[in-house]
């Protein structure tokens, strides 16, 4: 064909595979490979009769995995291949069919085998050659699809969604909550997926802000978050609910609540300006008032708490003034943030703990302190038992929630002579000691609290 018979085809085109069945991908045209790739993954060689065949996977559209379509092509070589990181490897050579606008060709195609390649196929120059000149300042020269005719094209690609697409972001998908929350969402027929806090990243931008996960994927078709976040990740977990709030995505706790609940000095102060009754508490920051600070709470026995604290674990009951005078003091002298507080005796070592999803109390129990130990938590030995709680008691959970506006949360709850009240709320409450105690499937509780914001109806 003389120089003036090529066409002129653009930096990236729209190419179509009858064969493989994929209806339009974008490439880039690359003249500087010498044979077209194309983005592949489970890939599998297969005899049919005599010849070699391949079966893969392709997602073909950018930044998109919802949609992967299942290719079978010819085997027509091996090729050893060095990437850009010097590593030799072998890439499988296929050949198929192209449309590019009005012609259609065979085209070897090596099935690329990464996960971060931008466009999902390269047009090389033994394809090009004797049919187009590149023009690298326009795209789309052979041919042009609009975003509706690419979308009319992929409807019937897109999975019939049946319930909601949920992710469950948290670190230990072998924990007894998490598994009962991922069975409770199957049971009721939605899609639950585990994000691991740690293996998700996000991009800021004011057009176009992401989240994706370690490879590449990006996250963008969940309908709601449940973040069930350890304390050690407190920061950057509620960083990635933001994230996902910005993008519209109902998060069943709010990275706010999160943070104000983890807390305990601010969450303190949330109740008190609430009319919500706490034990009596002080806070300093110079050991010179520490003897002030003990006498505010009633003097010793006095509880002295970290800020952030869980399990029980950073909760010591000090017996006497002098006692509790020098753990303060040692806690101040590294820089140790610390609640100091009135030690609510008659209690006998006994909480109660409310379960509460969306205003609702949904479950209770009491827990009993191992004998010789003040803490009721189940981690340090508490047995967990049936309880009916008060009308007040009930009232003060639901209030508690809602002033940290967490649509999940557990709240602990300290019968004193004055009445109820409130020790603290929990923002990712464990469910093996309350279901176990209770009997209630807590976490189809939660699953079910998400349909009705979503007004979400099977
Ligand atoms: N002021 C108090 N008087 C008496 N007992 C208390 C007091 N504060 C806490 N306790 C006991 O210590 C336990 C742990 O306290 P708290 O719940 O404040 O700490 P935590 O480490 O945050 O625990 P969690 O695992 O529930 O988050 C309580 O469940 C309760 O049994
Ligand atoms: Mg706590
Ligand atoms: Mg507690």
């Amino acid at each position: 064909m003389a120089q003036n018979e090529l066409r002129i085809i653009g930096s990236e085109e729209w190419c179509v595979f009858d064969h493989l069945g994929i209806p339009s991908i974008k490439a880039r045209v690359d003249s500087g490979a010498k044979t077209s790739s194309l983005q592949a993954t489970n890939i599998k060689v297969i005899n049919k009769g005599a010849q070699e065949w391949v079966k893969f996977e392709v997602n073909p559209l950018q930044e998109n995995r919802s949609i992967t379509l299942q290719c079978e092509a010819r085997l027509v070589d091996r090729r050893m291949v060095k990437s850009s990181s010097g590593i030799s490897e072998e890439r499988l050579v296929v050949k198929t069919p192209v449309t590019l606008g009005e012609d259609t060709f065979d085209i070897e195609l090596t099935l690329a085998n990464r996960d971060t390649m931008e466009f999902r196929m390269l047009l090389g120059r033994e394809a090009l050659m004797d049919r187009y000149m590149v023009n690298p300042a326009e795209s789309y020269k052979v041919q042009y699809f609009t975003d509706e005719e690419i979308d009319l094209k992929y409807r019937p690609f897109y999975k019939q969604k049946t319930g909601l697409k949920i992710a469950l972001l948290a670190s230990n998908p072998q924990l007894y909550s998490n598994k009962r929350i991922i069975e409770a969402a199957e049971a009721r027929g939605h899609e639950i997926v585990f994000l691991n806090v740690e293996l998700a990243y996000m991009k800021l931008d004011a057009h176009s802000p992401e989240i994706r996960y370690r490879g590449g994927n990006i996250l963008n078709e969940f309908d709601a978050v449940i973040p069930r976040i350890k304390p050690s990740v407190t920061f950057y977990a509620c960083a990635l609910i933001r994230q996902f709030d910005n993008l519209g995505v109902y998060c069943q706790n709010t990275a706010e609540a999160i943070t104000q609940s983890r807390d305990k000095l601010f969450a303190s102060q949330l109740f008190s300006k609430n009319d919500i009754h706490i034990p009596i508490t002080g806070f300093a920051k110079s050991p010179m008032d520490t003897k002030d600070l003990i006498k505010m709470v009633n003097g010793a026995p006095l509880i002295i708490k970290l800020l952030e604290s869980t399990q029980g674990k950073g909760v010591v009951l000090a017996e006497t003034n002098k006692a509790a005078e020098s753990v303060i003091n040692a806690f101040k002298s590294v820089n140790t943030n610390i609640l100091v507080q009135e030690f609510i005796k008659e209690a006998n070592g006994q909480d109660i703990r409310c379960f509460v999803v969306n205003g609702k109390v949904v479950a209770s129990m009491q827990r009993q302190a191992e004998k010789g130990e003040f803490r009721a938590n189940i981690h340090q030995g508490g047995k967990a038992s049936i309880i009916k709680i008060t009308s007040e008691e009930k009232k003060l959970a639901i209030k508690a929630a809602k002033v940290l506006n967490l649509a999940v949360a557990g709240v602990d709850i300290i019968r004193s002579n004055k009445g109820p009240l409130l020790l603290e709320v929990n923002s990712s409450p464990g469910l093996e000691g309350i279901e176990n105690a209770t009997g209630k499937d807590i976490a189809n509780e939660m699953i079910m609290a998400i349909e009705r914001k979503l007004k979400f109806s099977i």
